[in-house]
This record gives structure tokens, C-alpha cells and sequence, in this order.
């Protein structure tokens, strides 16, 4: 059994726990009621390579990143550094996450939010809803692809954006199948947790030009940045290195200030 097969047992199980709370007619009802999703991809699309910064509490990896963490706060340091859209990490067994936290975020900033999560299931979706996200988190090798499909439909019918995620080659075949806008390339291995750096560029060059392309995983430094970008990211989507930086704000604004730099490669898009 992988990492990932080991995260989506805990993840199905802690869902049944909530289904059996709530209903998932409440639930798709409190989604509805929500206040409506912010523009996702005119964030994105502002000049420059956009920053994702993401409170990310424990990961598999690294176990606790910073013992306590504040994730309104955090959120807030990383919207004044000027990260177009904060990921909350919600899933609770492997990184310490909760729907909580992702609420507590959405009240906290004014920017897009993405729901960082093991996305197996429509409840999860209208969650996700329920606690302001704006853009869901699909991870492709999570996912048979009729699910994949239907979950991506479920997260565009209630006016959110689907960040689908991929690891290789026929995972992109399988996320532009199903009609993904926007891609992330997760350079971490999930099922072994590997980081392979070099798996955007050889990935980007088979994306289609108009598909919004993210690199995602072990982003350090403004330097990283500028080689995804390089090799045609729109976005670099960044955790770990922000929490562990001690300064999460001015670890932010030197990926920001790079990324709108005249010298950093612009994508073709
Ligand atoms: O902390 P890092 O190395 O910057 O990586 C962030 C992000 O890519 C990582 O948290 C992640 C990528 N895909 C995921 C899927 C689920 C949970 C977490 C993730």
C-alpha cells in the first residue's frame, strides 16, 4: 500500500463519519447558501507569475512544520505579501488540516481560496463550498476517471474552479479528457513522496497553450521560481518552505517580487 492508498483509507473513513452526522442534502444546501465564490482565474491571470501560498500545518514527510500556527493570521501575512490565492490543506490525519481551518482563512482575506484535500466524493465537494472555497483541489491519481469527471462538474456547477492535479504524462491525458481549465504539476511523488523537480518541464512542453499551468512541490527560493517559470509556469504553488521560513510574510514577498521582476520569463499564454 502507497502513501496516497494509506491517506484516502483515513480520508474515506473520517467522511464517513461526517456523513453519518450530516446529510448530504444539508450539506449540498449549506453549499448553496454560501456566499458566492470569488473570481478564481482573474487572480490568477493578474501580470506576472502568481504565488499560492498554503497553510499547510504537518506533512507526511516532515511530521509538525511550526508547533502552533495560526492559519488567519498566516493567511492574512501571506494576502499583504501578495499571494493571489491561499491553499488551505484540510485534510486532518496526515497534515493536520480541518474544514475549520479553511473557513477561519476564507473570513480572514479577501483573495481566492483554495480547499486542499483528498477529493473523493460530492459531499466533499459541497464542504468545500460550505466553508468558502473557491477553487477545489482534484487529485487525478486519486481518482478513476468517470469520478474525475463528475467531481470536476460538481466543482464548476456551483461557480468553482478545479485546480486538477498530475504527476505524469497520462495523468495530463486523463485531466485535459476530462475538461480541466487549470493544471498543477505536483513535482512530490504521492505515493512514494519523492520530489522530482525536473517534472514540470518535461510535462509543460505536452500542455496545450491555453491550459493555466501551476508548478506545485519543494518551490525553496525565488530561484525555483524563475526555473518554472522558465520552463512555463503561470503559478508556483508553495507550503513548506514558507511555514519553516521563520518569516512567512518576507518569504512571500521575495517569491512575489521575482515573479512580477522584468527579468522572469513570462509564459506564452
Ligand atoms: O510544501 P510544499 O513542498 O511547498 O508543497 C505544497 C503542496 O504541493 C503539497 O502540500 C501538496 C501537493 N499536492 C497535495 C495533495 C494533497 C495534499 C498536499 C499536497
Amino acid at each position: 500500500m502507497t502513501v496516497l492508498d494509506s491517506i484516502i483509507d483515513g480520508v474515506r473513513a473520517d467522511l464517513a463519519a461526517r456523513q453519518a452526522e450530516i446529510p448530504f442534502e444539508v450539506i449540498k444546501e449549506r453549499s448553496l447558501a454560501a456566499a458566492s465564490p470569488r473570481d478564481v482565474m482573474t487572480a490568477l491571470n493578474a501580470p506576472g507569475i502568481g504565488v499560492i501560498a498554503e497553510v499547510k500545518r504537518r506533512s507526511p514527510a516532515r511530521g509538525e512544520l511550526v508547533p502552533v500556527l495560526d492559519p488567519a493570521e498566516l493567511a492574512r501575512e501571506y494576502q499583504a505579501a501578495g499571494a493571489r490565492v491561499i491553499s488551505v490543506l484540510t485534510e486532518r490525519r496526515h497534515f493536520g488540516g480541518s474544514l475549520a481551518d479553511l473557513a477561519a482563512v476564507r473570513a480572514a482575506v479577501s483573495v481566492p481560496v483554495l480547499c486542499k484535500d483528498f477529493v473523493v466524493s460530492p459531499y466533499q465537494v459541497h464542504e468545500a463550498r460550505a466553508h468558502g472555497a473557491d477553487m477545489v483541489l482534484l487529485m487525478v491519481a486519486a481518482l478513476e476517471q468517470n469520478a474525475l469527471e463528475a467531481l470536476l462538474d460538481r466543482i464548476e456547477s456551483l461557480g468553482m474552479v478545479a485546480l486538477v492535479e498530475v504527476h505524469n504524462a497520462e495523468e495530463c491525458d486523463r485531466a485535459l479528457e476530462a475538461g480541466a481549465k487549470v493544471l498543477d504539476v505536483n513535482a512530490r511523488n504521492p505515493h512514494t513522496l519523492e520530489v522530482d523537480r525536473d517534472m514540470f518541464s518535461r510535462l509543460a512542453p505536452g500542455l496545450p497553450f491555453d491550459t493555466y499551468k501551476v508548478a506545485e512541490s519543494g518551490v525553496r527560493s525565488p530561484g525555483d521560481l524563475m526555473t518554472y517559470a522558465g520552463a512555463g509556469a503561470d503559478s508556483v504553488l508553495v507550503g513548506e518552505s514558507l511555514i519553516t521560513s521563520g518569516d512567512p510574510k518576507a518569504a512571500v514577498t521575495q517569491l512575489v517580487t521575482a515573479g512580477s521582476h522584468p527579468a522572469c520569463p513570462r509564459p506564452s499564454r
